[in-house]
């Protein structure tokens, strides 16, 4: 049966005054990985800013994680961000502190106060991505893979409902993209639910998964050939 995390219905994206994809109907259920793909300019990460409601979805409707994209309120915008993990492609990390500190960061702006629970799901998380001794290390004493283990790490200290990971392994060379796509496979085998944005087509084929594709100015899902 399906379980919709995420839909839109008739959706146009725009970015400012122009049209950047239009008519999107699409569903992700609970527990898939979705990828999406599209040359450059196509609008993945216009997509994508739309569902973390850094664009305004002004045209047809969209429900994400219970909360409604279409007449979603400013003030509505950290609550839905909560149930996300974001992750990018330039990591982001605060570069002034550790990761052990980036991570404690997140936790107290969303609401932590306990300070032992938080060192445990610190642990935790860092745990998940293989890092767990790399706490205490500054971000660039970490290599670009390590820093965006450390990224989805992030991500998920809230127990998102979904991920969006836009162009993760972007920065990373094919080896490291591996293991950084090992990590996110290995994240959704455990239950959550994962949106990729990716031109990186060698992962595809390694590893296949429901991919959506942005090409002139429409969303549509493409069926991959086997063998
Ligand atoms: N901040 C912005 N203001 C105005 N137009 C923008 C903005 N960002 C992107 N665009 C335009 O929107 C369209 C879609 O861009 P978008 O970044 O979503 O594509 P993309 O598929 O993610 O590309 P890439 O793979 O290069 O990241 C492009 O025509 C781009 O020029």
């Amino acid at each position: 049966m399906s379980n919709p995390i995420l839909q839109l219905k008739n959706a146009a994206i725009y970015q400012g005054e122009s049209l950047v994809l239009s008519n999107v109907n699409i569903e992700i259920n609970k527990g898939e990985f979705v990828y999406l793909i599209g040359k450059t300019g196509t609008g993945k990460s216009s997509f994508m800013k739309t569902l973390y409601a850094d664009l305004p979805l002004t045209e047809g409707e969209g429900q994400i994680v219970d909360f409604k994209l279409h007449g979603l309120k400013e003030k509505d915008i950290p609550f839905l961000r909560r149930k996300l993990g974001v992750v990018f492609q330039d990591f982001k990390l605060l570069i002034d502190r550790t990761i052990n500190d980036n991570l404690l960061f997140v936790l107290k702006a969303t609401g932590w106060k306990d300070k032992e629970k938080m060192n445990t799901r610190i642990e935790e998380v860092l745990n998940k991505v293989g890092m767990k001794t790399k706490g205490f290390k500054f971000p660039h004493e970490l290599s670009g893979g390590e820093q965006q283990r450390v990224a989805i790490a992030r991500a998920l200290l809230n127990n998102p409902e979904l991920i969006l990971a836009d162009e993760p392994t972007g920065n990373l060379d094919p080896q490291t993209s591996v293991e950084v796509m090992e990590v996110l496979q290995e994240i959704n085998k455990n239950g959550n639910t994962i949106l990729m944005a990716t031109h990186d087509y060698a992962l595809l084929l390694k590893y296949p998964s429901k991919t959506l594709k942005c090409d002139d100015n429409q969303v549509y899902e493409v069926v991959q050939r086997k063998g």
